[in-house]
């Protein structure tokens, strides 16, 4: 498969070792330094485009990749509320999008082994649920895309919990996400049910980038081909 990678840092090189490793060809690197290669043969010839860069500069990139009908696969955090946009475009106009806030296989496994903990616990309201996300220094948003994916998952399961707020409870019905930021630490999330008499707690820690690198190779592979709004629900039907 011709892969194009837009944001060659931390997980774009990731991924090209993984992708290199599976058989599949690099056709394209865009980075900051070279925007106009959107408009590129080698770019357009590409199966699909692997998409991780800023918050800023996200959807822009998908609207480019749109323009040249490449299908695009995004990992990239901290735009979410531009999500319609892209939604629509697939649906009204036949783009290719998938989009995780977290590729890691663990991490689908945990988001949902979280929706099934908050469904139990909906019933104990002597407990209190919050979250805590530690990430490396270099992270631009906070909360982590994926913390707003399992602080999702609890808002659907816990009547008592309205709206996720980032650090402090304002009122008891706000689901609290610490976010700590130190060191080169690749992720960790955990969700905490505190009672008066015991905590609870699920916890998921990547040891590196690889698996979430492993994550979007397989779904570009998923992807190549395909038409419409996609993601890991589609993948691994779970
Ligand atoms: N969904 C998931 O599973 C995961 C998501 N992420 C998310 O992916 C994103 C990237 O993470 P990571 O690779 O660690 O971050 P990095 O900062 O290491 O890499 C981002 C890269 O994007 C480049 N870039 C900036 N602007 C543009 C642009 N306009 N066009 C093309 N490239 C650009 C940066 O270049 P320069 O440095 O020169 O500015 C940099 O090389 C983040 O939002 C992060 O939260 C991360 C891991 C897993
Ligand atoms: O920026 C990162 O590094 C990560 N970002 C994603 C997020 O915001 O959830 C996924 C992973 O936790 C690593």
């Amino acid at each position: 498969m011709k892969i194009a990678l837009i944001g060659y840092g931390k997980m774009g090189k990731t991924i090209e070792k993984i992708a290199l490793e599976r058989g599949h060809e690099i056709v394209s690197v865009i980075d900051v330094s070279n925007p106009e290669d959107f408009n590129s043969a080698a770019f357009k010839s590409a199966d699909v485009a692997i998409e991780f860069t800023v918050p800023s500069t996200a959807l822009s990139n998908y609207m480019k990749c749109f323009e040249a009908n490449v299908p695009v696969v995004s990992g990239t955090t901290g735009w979410l509320d531009r999500m319609d946009e892209v939604k629509e475009k697939c649906e009204k106009e036949g783009k290719t999008f998938f989009y995780a806030s977290n590729y890691s296989i663990g991490v689908n496994i945990f988001f949902a082994v979280n929706s099934y903990l908050a469904r139990i616990m909906n019933n104990f309201p002597s407990y209190n649920v919050r979250m805590t996300e530690t990430h490396h220094i270099h992270k631009l948003d906070a909360p982590s895309g994926t913390a707003i994916t399992l602080a999702e998952g609890i808002l659907e399961q816990v009547d008592r919990k309205e709206r996720w707020v980032l650090e402090t409870e304002e009122k008891p019905t706000d689901l609290a996400i610490h976010a700590i930021r130190e060191g080169e630490v690749p992720g960790i999330h955990e969700i905490i049910y505190d009672s008066e008499a015991d905590y609870i707690s699920i916890k998921h820690d990547a040891k590196s980038r690889a698996g979430f690198a492993l994550g979007a190779v397989v779904a570009a592979e998923f992807t190549a081909g395909k038409m419409g709004f996609l993601g890991m629900k589609d993948l691994f039907k779970f």
